[in-house]
């Protein structure tokens, strides 16, 4: 459905519509706009069938929405409301698969950006029916990509920057690898897959920003009517792993003042990141929400939580971070910044939607300093055990069974985890707090 707002080619086709990218990427090229670095507009895809609201929501508001950007910037507060008009059109492609199929073949395309949570990049055993979307991310990539080659004969300069924003590890990676996977599952031409590697340069990248919806209280009227507005901390970083040539695209210098950087290996940003801020969130959530709290703010504003996730960080995430040789003065900087981030009360960032697959972000976010503790050590980490089983605890009272059951882990490590995280157990079932504070006295004190 066409939505006519703004000037400028189609040159980005964006799949996924969330929170997440309104407030970060679509933010960040209303910036390049702004400044008249860069005119491409964006075609937004539903990477799932979109709602019939939804998608009501894009055509009355045309592409256009808010993005309300507060909290805390150089220690004074920032209260903004930012325009974004990037976005030229909507497409569901479960509904409108030619129409999205023809976005491939516009000269203009030149970058594609994805976010569709861990859950969309992964590999689905399906088949290619011609006229028919694919349910998978990746097979709806691939489609497209593979109708671009078409279009233009595979030629070298019609290529794509592919930028996906998904937390996973190596995302770019992993994004080439299924397209590449599908495209031989799927029996295209050699030449393709050739087309794909050669001529589309994949980005790992590393977003880091918190961005939630924007609850109306009917103090803003302008927002009152926007159904897309959404409220992001002024703290925001973009990094990517990859060659200049996007950058060189949105003339992306330094005087533009914008918080993306191209980096030459992704590693050491990812564990600070993830270790320090998501290994802080997956910690807080579990007993967080078992002491009845239910946002950030709540929990690094409470007296036994805060200190608690102080020390976790400090005593335990931090020196599994100097031995992945990141300085101990960038690490507490970092430590510093993000719980500071964590306080900003213009958020309301629920502790319940930090758990959306609470199982496996342990696995990812806390396990692996727990296990670089006790390499380090020889020692069990308290803190961040007293952590898992509080994750394990409320995942049980969710329904779920031995949460950490699937994890690949050695029979060695298994047994290691499952007596800390037992022994850590036993002390929740009475009182949460009192457990936290107690860990907390030994830990400290010791
Ligand atoms: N919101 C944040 O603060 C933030 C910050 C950094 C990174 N992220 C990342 O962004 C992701 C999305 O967050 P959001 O706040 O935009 O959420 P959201 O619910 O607003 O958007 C989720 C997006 O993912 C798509 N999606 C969900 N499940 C899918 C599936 N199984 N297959 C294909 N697409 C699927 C949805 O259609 C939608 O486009 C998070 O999982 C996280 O990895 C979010
Ligand atoms: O978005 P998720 O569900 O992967 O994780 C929840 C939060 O930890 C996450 O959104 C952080 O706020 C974000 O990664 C900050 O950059």
């Amino acid at each position: 459905m066409p939505m006519a707002k703004g000037v400028g080619p189609e040159r980005v086709l964006q799949i996924g519509e969330g929170r997440f990218l309104r407030g970060f990427v679509d933010w960040i090229l209303a910036q390049l706009q702004r400044q008249g670095r860069y005119d491409g507009r964006v075609v937004v895809v539903f990477p799932r069938s979109a709602n019939p609201a939804a998608r009501e929501a894009w055509n009355r508001q045309q592409g256009q929405f808010s993005v309300v950007v507060c909290g805390i910037e150089a220690g004074h507060p920032v209260f903004r409301i930012d325009p974004v008009r990037v976005v030229s059109r909507t497409i569901d492609p479960h509904r409108e698969w030619i129409a999205f199929l023809d976005t491939a073949t516009l000269p203009t395309m030149e970058v594609l950006i994805s976010n569709t949570t861990e859950a969309g990049l992964v590999w689905l055993d399906e088949g290619y029916v011609a006229d028919q979307a694919p349910q998978s991310v990746a097979g709806k990539i691939t489609a497209w990509l593979y109708r671009r080659f078409q279009a233009f004969n595979g030629a070298a300069d019609r290529g794509m920057e592919i930028v996906p924003c998904e937390l996973i590890d190596q995302n770019g990676t992993t994004l080439r690898t299924l397209v590449l996977r599908y495209a031989e599952a799927w029996h295209l031409p050699a030449a393709f897959r050739q087309w794909v590697t050669e001529a589309n340069r994949f980005y790992n990248t590393l977003v880091d920003s918190i961005v939630t919806s924007w609850v109306d209280d009917g103090s803003h009227p302008e927002l009152s009517e926007d159904a897309l507005a959404v409220v992001r901390e002024p703290y925001y970083r973009w990094l990517l792993e990859g060659p200049p040539t996007l950058g060189e695209r949105w003339h992306l210098t330094r005087d533009a003042g914008l918080a993306v950087d191209f980096v030459p290996d992704l590693e050491p940003y990812r564990e600070l990141k993830v270790r320090v801020l998501n290994g802080a969130h997956t910690a807080m959530a579990g007993l967080g929400l078992l002491m009845g709290l239910s946002t950030v703010r709540e929990a690094v504003t409470h007296r036994t939580m805060a200190s608690f996730i102080d020390a976790l960080l400090r005593r335990e995430v931090l020196p599994t971070l100097a031995a992945h040789g990141i300085a101990e003065s960038e690490v507490t900087a970092f430590i510093e910044t993000v719980l500071e981030r964590f306080s900003n009360p213009y958020l309301v960032h629920r502790l319940e939607d930090i758990q959306l697959n609470a199982d496996w972000k342990v696995y990812t976010r806390l396990w692996p300093s727990w296990q670089d503790y006790h390499n380090l050590t020889g020692h069990v980490p308290p803190l961040l055990t007293l952590a898992m089983a509080g994750q394990k605890r409320w995942l049980e009272t969710q329904g779920t069974d031995n949460p950490f059951a699937a994890w690949p882990l050695g029979e060695a490590a298994r047994d290691l985890l499952d007596a800390a995280v037992q022994a850590a157990s036993d002390d929740l079932r009475t009182s949460p707090e009192s457990a936290i504070g107690h860990t907390l006295n030994q830990t400290i004190g010791s």
